[in-house]
């Protein structure tokens, strides 16, 4: 336990605690979320955010089309995936990342069972599940064997229609109790992520703030770092 002075604890009680919790954990990462419509120079959007700085997870979620379609989309952007050594998550469905060979599935609360994603992909498949505000859906995908647990939507957002809004208290109680990483999504941007990066998430999963950024991808990226670094 490192010792710290007076006024430090005096000025933030919680400073402590903070520190040697934060110690424990990996820093906080990006995991890129895929916009729901993709086109064919999406290859090279996905290039240059990859550029942009440490991206851990790639997540292909695409809405509104069939699994042969996004097996056609998601060839060029596995393989760069793979190069990068960023995971490739497909969302939605276990079979689809079976017959992809993703590195994970990351499912909704009607997506599919965790056990049976294990089943079928195996013990060093990423398993993600959506817990929205829920501490009690959250122990249950953690009981289930998944990898990590998602918690959102922090901020609005319009890449989604969302009906949970947690608070970032729900990241410090999570990982106060359990080593199982979480993540948090829902209209997160450089701007307003430093709470959800200083109550502890493991990794922030953005699409609109990094596909839609004004000077493109790469951009989107790189302005995260500062975020990212934990003050506690
Ligand atoms: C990392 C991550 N967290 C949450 C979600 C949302 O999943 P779900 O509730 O199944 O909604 P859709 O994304 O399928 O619309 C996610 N995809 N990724
Ligand atoms: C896919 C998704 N799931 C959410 C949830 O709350 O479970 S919010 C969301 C949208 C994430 O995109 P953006 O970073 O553009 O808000
Ligand atoms: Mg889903």
């Amino acid at each position: 336990m490192t010792d710290f002075t007076e006024e430090e604890l005096a000025l933030d009680p919680g400073f402590a605690a903070r520190f040697e919790r934060d110690k424990r954990r990996p820093p906080c990462q990006l995991y890129l979320i895929s916009p729901p419509l993709i086109d064919a120079p999406f290859t090279d959007r996905l290039a240059a955010a990859l550029d942009g700085g440490d991206v851990a997870a790639f997540q292909l979620r695409l809405k509104g089309i069939d699994d042969h379609a996004i097996a056609r989309a998601a060839e060029p952007l596995q393989k760069l995936c793979a190069d990068r050594e960023v995971a490739f998550i497909v969302n939605d469905s276990i079979a689809l990342a079976k017959r992809l060979g993703a590195d994970g599935v990351h499912l909704g609360q009607s997506d599919g069972d965790p056990r049976e994603a294990r089943q079928l992909l195996g013990p060093s498949a990423q398993i993600g599940v959506t817990c929205h505000d829920s501490r009690h859906l959250a122990m249950e995908a953690g009981e289930a064997g998944a990898d990590y647990v998602a918690f959102g939507a922090f901020y609005p957002t319009t890449t989604k229609e969302t009906r949970h809004r947690p608070e970032p208290s729900i990241l410090s109680w999570w990982v106060t109790l359990f080593e199982l990483p979480c993540v948090a999504i829902g209209g997160i941007t450089a701007a307003n992520a430093a709470p959800l990066v200083a109550a502890g998430a493991d990794f922030l999963a953005v699409s609109g703030a990094v596909w839609n950024h004004a000077e493109g991808p790469r951009a989107g990226v790189a302005a995260f770092a500062p975020a990212l670094a934990r003050v506690a």
